[in-house]
């Protein structure tokens, strides 16, 4: 109920069509109560016209049909009130499905890595689908349902006491007992409906990844023991689903006994009313016909507690889980340090005697260094050494643990995400495309500050629906990010050249092609600071040269961080660091460190070494290919043709 309160601001958005469906239904639940109402007025009419009982004043044939019309025209009334409830109820209830999965989405968006290191996909999608649709069905179908049940007892108990307090003290003996059964199986169910959602999320995380990472399961060919784990999963999910039906059906079953109970209750005690058995309680026929009609219709609601407990116990489960998203708080945000007066960054870079700690593991350890803004950084080392989560701290994907990161001097924590973020472009290792055109990926970057912050808890009949998003690439910036990217010609080979389609529904880019439409997209920002992580490891070193000289032009007055493992990605760089183990142990120019003779001079001499053999073992291909072509050449001293000395 404490997670419920909650979704009060949401509830009050349409309190209106709430208050107006409840009224509709209190009126939807007396009209349809009013057949038995005219059903006792004709029959102890009926009754008196036949018995000449004094009691009974008898009834015309007039009076008949205009009673049976009233019966008529209430069910026509109650028939319409119903549609009301749904155009009421039901509406609001698939417009606040809208608004919280709007803030839902605009919630998500503004959580921060360390939330989305941690959650799986297949988790949070299961929770924007199954949980919000149980949500919906609760304040929906199960608000409708329940504000019915209690228009019911309230309809019923009054004409129950109209017609006779005893009888009915009679019949409210099964009440506690309902009351008692309800509350029991109502816990158990709460608990093992939300041990059948945590299971789907999980089923979901699990066919998530595998289809995410389906390349990954095909080439080690694992698919039969996927297979098999999913199937464990799925047979753990019945598991689960079957326990909670073991509890869903004796809600039901109980439910219909103690209605029985009740009916007997009547049938046996207002018989023998009727009798005349029960001193100073006369009732008649017709009473006792709307008792037991009224009984009747109580029938239906009274199965459907069962319904509805489960109903609100799912929703309520659910809304919990989708509460743990709302309560999620980004680590890094804007705060009371902040600076909102900075609008803009040159690009220098200080990082003064910098630590940074994960889970207690020290990954920096009191680095400092300065880069003036314009200059080129190179940054190598052994994996794990730290390089990428140094870029990390100029975005503030990370925050130091202790020391100080500044940009403009500044400290990164005094200047806002927005404007930091905005200057900063990073090209990460494994680059991540969308399911969108080329063009559109190159231009990801762009046209960022003419959205407005979304606003939240905002009744979707008050918001206006943005409008449509026609937003076209700038052609020029992204095929000029495209050409220094190096990626220009061949996206001009591809069918449809820029507005090729990428991922699921269209063409798949190489290792390569995927970095370097990364590249292109982090130049077509003009950032600032421009962060290369690794970003051209998969490009062959040709192509990185030409790539490096073309950035070169462009990176005039940008500060550069450049991530790599070869000599000739950061030869050129102003300034290079060596780290190891979370600590620089080298810097100067290229020769600087060839002349210090340390770990970069020994990369140098390895790498120079790799090419060597390569060039070597090539030498000897053709000197091989060379000499079995000879051995092939025919006495006559005919010629070979071009493609046998190439094979
Ligand atoms: N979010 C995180 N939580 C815990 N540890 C982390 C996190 N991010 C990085 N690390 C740890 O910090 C250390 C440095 O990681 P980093 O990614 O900076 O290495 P790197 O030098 O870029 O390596 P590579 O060349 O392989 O990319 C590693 O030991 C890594 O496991």
């Amino acid at each position: 109920m404490n997670t419920l309160s909650t979704l009060w601001p949401y509830l009050k958005l349409h309190q209106r069509q709430f208050f107006l469906g409840t009224l509709a239904v209190f009126g939807a639940g007396t009209a349809v109560t009013l057949p038995a109402y005219f059903t006792r007025l004709i029959i102890d009419g009926l009754t008196g016209a036949a018995d000449t009982n004094p009691a009974t004043a008898g009834i015309t044939a007039g009076q008949v049909a205009l009673y049976a019309l009233g019966a008529v025209l209430s069910v026509v009334v109650s028939g319409g009130l119903m549609v009301l409830v749904r155009r009421l109820i039901v509406y609001a209830s698939r417009q606040i499905e809208y608004e919280v999965r709007r803030d839902l989405f605009a919630h998500l968006s503004g959580l921060d890595k360390h939330y989305f290191d941690r959650a799986r996909t297949g988790d949070l999608m299961n929770r924007l689908t199954g949980d919000l649709s149980a949500v919906r069905e609760m304040i929906g179908f199960g608000s409708w349902q329940l504000s019915s049940v209690v228009a019911s007892f309230v309809v019923s108990f009054f004409w129950f006491f109209s017609l006779s307090w005893r009888l009915t003290l009679a019949v409210l003996v099964v009440f506690p007992v309902i009351i008692g059964v309800l509350f029991m199986l109502a816990r158990l169910i709460s608990a093992r409906y939300v041990a059948v959602q945590e299971q789907n999320s999980v089923i979901s995380a699990k066919a998530q990844e595998n289809f995410s990472g389906a390349r990954v399961v095909k080439g080690y060919a694992i698919e039969d023991r996927e297979i098999t784990e999913y199937k464990s999963l799925n047979s753990e999910l019945i598991k689960r689903a079957l326990r909670l039906t073991t509890v869903e059906g004796p809600l039901q079953a109980s439910m219909s006994l103690l209605m029985g109970l009740a009916y007997v209750i009547v049938l046996i005690y207002g018989g023998r009313m009727i009798l005349g058995l029960v001193p100073g309680s006369p009732l008649t026929l017709g009473q006792f016909t709307q008792f037991a009609l009224v009984l009747d219709r109580l029938a239906w609601p009274m199965l459907s507690i069962g319904m509805i407990t489960n109903m609100l116990q799912r929703g309520s489960a659910s809304w919990g889980r989708l509460q743990d998203i709302f309560n999620a708080q980004p680590y890094i945000k804007d705060d009371g340090r902040t600076d909102s007066s900075i609008k803009s960054v040159l690009g220098e870079i200080e990082f003064d005697h910098v630590s940074l700690n994960f889970d207690g593991q020290q990954v920096l350890k009191d680095v400092s260094l300065k880069i003036p803004a314009g200059q080129t950084l190179g940054i190598t080392g052994p994996t794990g050494s730290g390089k990428t989560v140094l870029g990390n701290l100029v975005t503030r994907l990370v925050d130091v643990s202790s020391g100080t990161v500044r940009v403009d001097g500044v400290d990164v924590r005094r200047i806002p995400l927005r404007v930091l973020r905005e200057n900063v472009a990073v090209v990460p290792q494994e680059p991540f495309l969308f399911s969108d055109t080329i063009a559109s990926n190159v231009a990801f970057g762009l046209d960022n500050a003419n959205y407005a912050p979304i606003p939240t808890r905002i009744s979707v009949l008050k918001s206006k629906a943005p409008p449509p998003d026609d937003r076209q690439p700038d052609m020029n910036r992204v095929r000029a990010a495209a050409e220094i990217a190096g990626l220009a010609s061949e996206i001009e080979r591809f069918p449809q050249g820029y507005d090729t389609t990428l991922g699921e529904r269209g063409v798949t880019l190489s290792g390569g092609q995927r970095q370097r439409t990364a590249l292109a997209r982090a130049v077509a920002r003009e950032p600032r600071i421009l962060v290369l992580d690794d970003a051209m490891s998969a490009v062959d070193t040709e192509t990185e040269s030409r790539i490096l000289s073309g950035l070169r032009q462009v990176q005039q007055g940008r500060t550069v961080l450049l991530i790599g493992h070869r000599v000739s990605t950061l030869r050129h760089a102003d300034h290079i660091i060596v780290m190891e183990r979370g600590q620089i142990v080298e810097q100067g120019s290229h020769e600087d460190l060839l002349a210090l003779g340390g770990h970069y001079a020994e990369l140098d001499r390895q790498q120079r070494l790799e090419g060597d053999l390569k060039s070597e073992d090539e030498g000897k291909l053709t000197r091989d290919a060379l000499t079995e072509a000879a051995s092939q050449i025919k006495p006559s001293g005919e010629p070979l043709s071009t493609e046998k000395v190439k094979a």
